[in-house]
C-alpha cells in the first residue's frame, strides 16, 4: 500500500480511482479567473502568460510544486486554455527511456503545452534530454549502440513545459533552473475552501448553506480534493437521510459518521494522538512503540498520520521521540498531567524523526 494514497481514507489527498477522476474533471475550474485561492501564484502566472501572448512568444517553462490535490493538474490545464493551446499530458514514471520523451517532444506542434506530472520521477537519460529541449528546443536522438552509436540532432517546435512535483527538493538543480517560473502552491485557507465547496456544490446541483460549506471546508485539511470528496459524502447523507439540503447540522452528522472530526482528523489520526496522550502521558515515545500501540506499521503512522498532526501543531517530532502539544490535549478534551511534557525547545527533525535517538527503543 502506498500509505499516503490509501484509497479507503476519506481524508487522503491522493486521487482515488477512475470514478473520482471523472468527477474531478467536471469540477475543475477552466480559466484563471475561476481558480480560487493561491492569489500570488495566480497573479504572477497571469502576467507570465499574458506577457507572452502580447509578445507572440511561448512563455517561460512553468514548474508547479505543492502537495497532492492542491490544483497542479488544474493549473496546467488552465495554462493551456489561457494560451489557447492544446495540452499534452504525460508523467515522469510514464517516460521510461529517453526515446519515449523524444517521441513526445518531436510530435509537439508549435506553442503546444506539455504537462509532465511527477517530473521528479523522470529517469536520468530522459531528464538530460529534457535540459536541451527546454533550453534550445532541440534533442539529440542516439541511433545505434556502443562505439558505433551516433547522436542525430533533431529540432523540435518551441513549446511550453509545465512540470508538476510534490517533491520540489528532489528535483536536480539543473532541471529546476530551466524553469523560468516556479510556483509554490500552499494549503488553502478555510475561507478559500468554503468558496470551492460552494462552487462544487453548484456544479453538482447540491443545495448547501453557507455554514454547511464552512463545516465541510474546515475539515478538508487545506486541500480542495478532500473538500470535494467530503462534499460528496455529505451530499449522500443529506439525500438519503434528509431533504437533500446540506446545512451545518447535516454536514456535522455526516462527517461524524465518516469519523472526520472538526479539524479534519480521521480515525487513524485520533488513534495515534489518543494513544500518545492516554498510554504515554503525551510522550516522548518512539515511533515503533507508538505504532505498535495502535496496531499499525511505523511507516503508516509516520507517512499517513504524522505529517498532518505536525502541521496542525498537535504532535512534535523531537530527538527523544514523539511528543504531544498542549493543543493535542485540548483537542481530545483531556487534561494534561501536571508536568507538561512539551516544554523547552523543540527540534523538528522533518523527514528524519529521530527514531534512532530514542533511548526507549535501543
Ligand atoms: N483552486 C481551486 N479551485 C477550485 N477547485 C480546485 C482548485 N484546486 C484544485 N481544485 C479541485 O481539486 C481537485 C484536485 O485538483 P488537481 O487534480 O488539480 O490536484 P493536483 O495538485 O494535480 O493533484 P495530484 O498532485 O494528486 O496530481 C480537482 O477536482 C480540482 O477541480
Amino acid at each position: 500500500m502506498s500509505a499516503a494514497g490509501d484509497p479507503e481514507r476519506l481524508v487522503s489527498a491522493d486521487a482515488d480511482g477512475p470514478e473520482e477522476q471523472v468527477i474531478e474533471a467536471a469540477l475543475r475550474p477552466k480559466r484563471l479567473d475561476d481558480f480560487i485561492g493561491q492569489e500570488r501564484v495566480r497573479e504572477q502566472l497571469s502576467l507570465v502568460l499574458h506577457g507572452a501572448l502580447r509578445r507572440g512568444r511561448t512563455p517561460d517553462h512553468v514548474l508547479l510544486s505543492g502537495g497532492p490535490g492542491l490544483g497542479k493538474t488544474t493549473l496546467a490545464m488552465i495554462i493551456a486554455a489561457e494560451l489557447g493551446q492544446p495540452l499534452r499530458i504525460s508523467s515522469g514514471p510514464a517516460i521510461e527511456r529517453a526515446g519515449d520523451l523524444a517521441a513526445v517532444l518531436s510530435t509537439l506542434a508549435e506553442g503546444e503545452v506539455l504537462f509532465l506530472d511527477e517530473i521528479h520521477r523522470l529517469a536520468r537519460p530522459a531528464e538530460e534530454m529534457l535540459y536541451m529541449a527546454m533550453e534550445d528546443f532541440r534533442v539529440d536522438v542516439v541511433v545505434g549502440k556502443g562505439p558505433g552509436a551516433t547522436a542525430i540532432p533533431l529540432d523540435i517546435a518551441p513549446f511550453t513545459l509545465v512540470g508538476a512535483t510534490t517533491r520540489a527538493g528532489m528535483l536536480p538543480g539543473p532541471l529546476r533552473d530551466r524553469f523560468g517560473f516556479v510556483a509554490h502552491m500552499d494549503f488553502y485557507e478555510p475561507a478559500e475552501l468554503e468558496v470551492i465547496v460552494r462552487r462544487s456544490a453548484r456544479l453538482l446541483d447540491v443545495e448547501i448553506t453557507d455554514d454547511g460549506a464552512a463545516e465541510v471546508a474546515g475539515r478538508s485539511r487545506g486541500t480542495p480534493r478532500i473538500a470535494n470528496r467530503l462534499l460528496r459524502r455529505v451530499r449522500d447523507y443529506a439525500e438519503v437521510r434528509g431533504d437533500g439540503k446540506v446545512d451545518r447540522e447535516s454536514a456535522r452528522t455526516a462527517l461524524a459518521l465518516y469519523e472526520v472530526d472538526e479539524r479534519g482528523l480521521d480515525r487513524l489520526d485520533r488513534a495515534v494522538l489518543g494513544s500518545l496522550l492516554r498510554k504515554f502521558g503525551g510522550g516522548p515515545v518512539g515511533l515503533s512503540t507508538l505504532a505498535v500501540s495502535v496496531g499499525e506499521e511505523p511507516e503508516t503512522v509516520e507517512v499517513v498520520a504524522e505529517p498532518f498532526l505536525v502541521r496542525q501543531g498537535l504532535l512534535a517530532r523531537t530527538p527523544r521521540g514523539r511528543v504531544a502539544t498542549g493543543a493535542a490535549w485540548a483537542h481530545l478534551g483531556l487534561t494534561p498531567p501536571p508536568t507538561a511534557p512539551l516544554t523547552g525547545t523543540l527540534f523538528d527533525l522533518g523527514d528524519d524523526p529521530g527514531e534512532k535517538a530514542d533511548p526507549t527503543e535501543q
